[in-house]
């Protein structure tokens, strides 16, 4: 394995070795402190232009599952095509695997999709770091190669646009008791599943694509990577989507955040997000309390909701906003991922309601 280091904006190194492929690689370092999911994770196309720094300390050891394709053409177990994150930081790789559904390595994986993967980091410090000083963009550097150092990248870049569909696709064509316009903004194979599964047609759309002439009864709005500021296509034909009827709609994560900005809120980045499966919310007006899987380094301002909206939950650790709703029409999301996978599935009666509205 050959050495590497990872070299943080601020100048902190970190040496490690190279277990994926071999390749140097630049993007904006994030943690993620869930205990399992790396195969979820990496083909979450949010994590598009990030390395990820997993916290749990053994990672490799259940290895991949295979990469099989529904009729619907839809991943089986991952939750898109390819792994998005520009990179996977570990402390500790396990070669050995394995697990019921393990198909290949980790290694052997990473290798083929020509992503790279260090291991023998300080992921604990490394976290630290992060959370004192707030995310940064980092690099990932091979020893001896220290000239090729690639440029760093993420803000003002439109990453939506790059992991979208480039045309329109239907699943569960003419089967659906009610037809749902999904936005793609790099939607998880999850939220399809969630809603195919609760008997739905789903038209998927392309991010910048004007839907609003189409035959639909319900409007989602999916996760997707990088800065919502650079989306304000999309957020134009949800303004005039909600300008033209009550059709129901429901947005997850930047679903969320684009949803508040159609609503004329204002959106910030965080210091260092949230990102795991155990990111408690509460409902707002309710003592109920739920366990989040989460993936977001943005966030919708509280104080800045239009007159016609209210925060929906707001997180328990840090008192931001994590969902919103309109007071009196059908329309809310949720900055969590209520379809997890990986995570917990205890908000996945989100999908219900919605359906319920359609
Ligand atoms: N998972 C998501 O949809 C993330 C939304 C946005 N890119 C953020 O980081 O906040």
């Amino acid at each position: 394995m050959r050495n590497v280091t990872l070299i943080l904006d601020d100048g902190s190194r970190f040496p490690g070795k190279s277990f994926g492929y071999e390749k140097p690689v630049a993007g904006e370092v994030v943690f993620n402190t869930a205990m399992t999911g790396y195969p979820e994770s990496l083909t979450d196309p949010s994590y598009a232009g990030q390395l990820m720094t997993l916290t749990y300390p053994l990672v490799g050891n259940y290895g991949v599952p295979p990469f099989t394709v529904e009729p619907n053409g839809l991943a089986t177990f991952m939750e898109s095509e390819r792994i998005h994150a520009e990179a996977i930081i570990v402390s500790d790789y396990s070669e050995e695997f394995s697990h019921w559904n393990a198909k290949e390595s980790l290694a052997d994986w990473l290798k083929r999709e020509q992503v790279p993967g260090i291991t023998g980091i300080d992921t604990r410090e490394l976290t630290k770091v992060l959370r004192e000083h707030g995310v940064m963009m980092g690099k990932i550097v091979f020893d001896d190669e220290p000239d090729k150092v690639p440029e760093a990248t993420y803000a003002g870049i439109n990453y939506v646009d790059k992991v979208s569909c480039k045309e329109v696709i239907r699943y569960n064509e003419g089967a659906g008791k009610k037809k749902v316009v999904l936005v793609d903004c790099g939607v998880k194979t999850n939220i399809i599943r969630c809603l195919l599964k609760r008997d739905v047609e789903v038209i998927r759309v392309p991010w910048n694509h004007d839907f609003t002439g189409m035959e639909y009864d319900g409007l989602f709005i999916s996760n997707g990577p990088g800065d919502p500021d650079t989306c304000d296509e999309a957020v134009q034909h949800i303004r005039k989507a909600m300008s033209l009827s009550d059709k129901p709609i429901f947005g997850i994560c930047m679903g969320n955040q684009l949803l508040s900005k159609a609503g004329g809120a204002i959106i910030y980045k965080l210091k260092y997000g949230h990102r795991s499966h155990n990111q408690p919310v509460r409902m707002v007006g309710t003592e109920r309390c739920f366990i989040t899987s989460q993936n977001h380094g943005y966030a919708v301002d509280n104080n800045t909701l239009g007159a016609d909206w209210e925060p929906l939950f707001i997180n328990m650790n840090d008192g931001s906003n994590e969902g919103i709703r309109h007071k009196t029409k059908p329309w809310f999301s949720a900055q969590f991922h209520p379809e997890a996978a990986s995570g917990p599935t205890d908000t996945e009666f989100l999908f219900d309601e919605f359906v319920k509205l359609l």
